[in-house]
């Protein structure tokens, strides 16, 4: 295929720029503790001083990869895909997850919903960046909210995005990597007093796993 073809296709979202794919137990939020195949998307503009793949950010950098591709490969290894990134939202979704869903696979979002939620979820999980707030509907539609702390000032923009979810989204806090010996304490004795919310941790990095 010439590049304008390969650029078309990604814009519709029947390629996408792939980083990297890989069976692992999900570490984080709610199903932590589940296999599932992790499928990592590359682009994302919001730019996380403290994010732990910026490798993901520059989308040219990650091969234009066909859906069916990325599709039979994934049913190969798990009934749960976890599409991230990189932010996944970047790109129409619709046609990754109408092929996964024709597998009769689940499909899990980690997404910042900074842009227009596309795609049919399973789950979804929101972890809203100051930097670009979540856009519209997602609000009502994500099953977690998974906020990250990495300083005192994140516990008041985590309760002002709780206050934006449906009733029935399970609200995490979880602690940015590299400060997680100093926030850690701040967040358990903030889920004790204010027990709507739980702790999430980055269970992967402890296990030494994907
Ligand atoms: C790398 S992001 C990719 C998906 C999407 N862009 C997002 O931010 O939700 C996957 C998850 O890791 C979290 N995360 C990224 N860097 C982190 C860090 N240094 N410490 C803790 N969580 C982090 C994000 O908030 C998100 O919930
Ligand atoms: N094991 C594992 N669990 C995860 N949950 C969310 C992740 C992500 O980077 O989106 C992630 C990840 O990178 N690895
Ligand atoms: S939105 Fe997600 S992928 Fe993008 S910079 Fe932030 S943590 Fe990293
Ligand atoms: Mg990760």
């Amino acid at each position: 295929m010439v590049k304008n073809e390969v650029l078309a296709l990604v814009d519709k979202g029947e390629m996408l720029p792939l980083m990297e794919e890989f069976y692992t137990i999900q570490g984080e939020g709610f199903h932590k503790g589940t296999a599932a195949y992790f499928i990592r998307v590359g682009g994302c503009d919001v730019g996380c001083h403290w994010c732990d793949v910026k490798e993901s950010w520059n989308a040219a950098t990650h091969p234009p990869t066909t859906i069916d591709a990325i599709v039979n490969n994934a049913a190969k290894y798990s009934n749960t895909i976890v599409v991230t990134g990189g932010e996944p939202l970047t790109w129409n979704m619709a046609p990754l997850t109408e092929a996964l869903k024709a597998k009769k696979l689940q499909t899990h979002i980690e997404t910042s919903g900074a842009y227009t939620l596309t795609g049919i979820w399973d789950w979804i999980c929101l972890s809203p960046k100051k930097n670009k707030l979540p856009q519209g509907i997602i609000y009502d539609k994500a099953d977690e909210l998974k906020m990250i702390i990495y300083n005192k000032n994140d516990f008041k923009f985590a309760e002002e995005q709780a206050a934006k979810v449906n009733k029935d989204c399970i609200l995490y806090l979880q602690p940015e990597w590299s400060v997680k010996d100093k926030m850690t304490p701040l967040i358990v004795d903030f889920v004790m007093k204010n027990p709507q919310w739980k702790v999430s941790l980055q269970t992967h990095k402890y296990l030494n796993i994907p």
